[in-house]
């Protein structure tokens, strides 16, 4: 049987990380509307504008009922935009949220002179590097102690997780190399069975 995950498809980089989950044998359904989580055992929330995605969760319930299938227990992966997303707290904007992740989100947050770059990232639990992709990218000022800090970057912290929560401030579906994907299908295994 196909592993079901959903991408939530309102805007920003869903066709990318949908490609890297159908490489993986996985079945995609592209998350638009509340109904469209019924049955899905995943959720990658992608990078793109965090303001304009959370606007439209803002609406009809639908990030309060991502927030509800997280509390029962489906594993939710934030990229990027995602990260800001998911954050509790996000530095100087009252931006919607879903608050999934207990930190502190600071969005553009390595400055305009180095808006977009790549670095090779050592992972906590990988045996090499990750060749990752920054774009205008968030980091965490802050995490709690349930936080497992993965990866940083110029000593900020710049991959996540917290349970079932994966974040991290690069763009993984933007490099061949699938190992995170791979590591976010571990955890739906893990907590979907
Ligand atoms: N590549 C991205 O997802 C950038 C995130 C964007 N800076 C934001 O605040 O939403």
């Amino acid at each position: 049987m196909k592993r079901k995950v959903g991408v939530l498809a309102i805007q920003g980089a869903f066709r990318e990380h949908r490609k890297v989950l159908e490489k993986l044998g996985c079945e995609v359904i592209e998350v638009r509307t509340s109904s469209d989580l019924q049955g899905i055992e995943g959720l990658i929330i992608p990078g793109g504008e965090s303001t304009a995605i959370g606007k439209q969760l803002a609406l009809d319930g639908f990030g309060e009922d991502i927030i509800t299938a997280a509390a029962e227990g489906m594993p939710v992966f934030g990229t990027c935009a995602g990260m800001i997303l998911l954050s509790k707290k996000i530095i100087g904007s009252e931006q919607y949220r879903l608050g999934l992740l207990d930190a502190v989100v600071k969005r553009n947050a390595f400055g305009r002179q180095v808006a977009s770059f790549e670095a090779d990232l050592q992972i906590k639990g990988l045996d090499d590097d990750i060749r990752a992709v920054f774009i205008r990218a968030p980091y965490l000022l802050e995490v709690s102690p349930e936080v497992d800090i993965l990866a940083e970057y110029a000593e900020k912290i710049v991959f996540v997780r917290q349970g079932h929560i994966l974040a991290c401030a690069f763009h993984p579906e933007l490099t061949e190399d699938s190992r995170i994907h791979e590591y976010f299908l571990k955890i739906v295994a893990e907590y979907q069975g």
